[in-house]
């Protein structure tokens, strides 16, 4: 058997300080095959962001691991920080979060590519990332706020696989665009990540979007 792009095992948080601080996230598990697409759904307040946070490496789990191409994941060597932070990359809920806004999209790709990927030859993967996520390559030069919400947030998706990640994190990738723009996005975004081999865990409250998705997993608010 193949090794998972993710494994999760017994994840959960807590959150808040002093008497404040609570659990947030029940335990959970799950394991995403490469190119799977599974979605994370449940009410307000479930813990979706604060997974998705989690397996982005951007906030600590209080219990359980997480394992990447069956390495654990959440304590990465330090020589290692860069060659693994490249394997997980996150769309998130607003695309202009994922650019410098001064910058050019080409120029935020490019720095992203020598940060994460020095090895690679930037050109080459921004045009193969523009192509698999549909952004018009004519609108590379452009700054953030020179973009439509779409047109971002298919930027966003090109900057996320440039650097050939196993695993893609979207957190509500398209609650900020009008249902039309949305549904478009939704569906490169799940056939960018297929075409690809890129697990996808997709946050998202809306049951239509789950349903894209080969499985779903329900989380629900920890009792307190
Ligand atoms: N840093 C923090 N300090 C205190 N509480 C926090 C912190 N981060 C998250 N929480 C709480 O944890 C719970 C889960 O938050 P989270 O954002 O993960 O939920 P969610 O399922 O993504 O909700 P939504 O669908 O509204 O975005 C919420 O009750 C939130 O208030």
């Amino acid at each position: 058997m193949s090794i998972p792009a993710l494994e999760a095992s017994n994840l959960s948080a807590r959150r808040g300080h002093g008497e404040a601080r609570r659990l947030v996230l029940d335990p959970i598990g799950f394991t995403l095959a490469r190119g799977e697409a599974v979605a994370i759904t449940g009410p307000s307040g479930a813990g979706k962001s604060t997974l998705a946070d989690i397996v982005l490496g951007l906030g600590l789990p209080d219990s359980g691991e997480i394992r990447v191409l069956g390495e654990p994941w959440s304590t990465p060597k330090r020589s290692h920080a860069a060659a693994r932070r490249r394997l997980v990359q996150g769309v998130p809920q607003d695309p202009a979060a994922a650019f410098v806004p001064r910058w050019s999209i080409r120029t935020s790709l490019q720095h992203a590519i020598t940060r994460l990927f020095p090895s690679a030859h930037p050109a080459t993967l921004i045009a193969q990332a523009a192509e698999l996520a549909q952004f018009d390559p004519g609108l590379l030069d452009r700054r953030p706020h020179q973009l439509s919400g779409g047109q971002l947030q298919r930027a966003a998706l090109a900057r996320a696989v440039a650097v050939k990640p196993c695993v893609l994190v979207a957190d509500e990738p398209t609650s900020a665009l009008d249902p039309g723009t949305a549904q478009a996005v939704a569906g490169q975004l799940l056939s960018t990540a297929a075409a690809s081999g890129i697990a996808l865990l997709l946050i998202t409250h809306d049951p239509q979007l789950a349903a894209y998705c080969a499985r779903t997993i329900s989380i629900q608010p920890p009792a307190q």
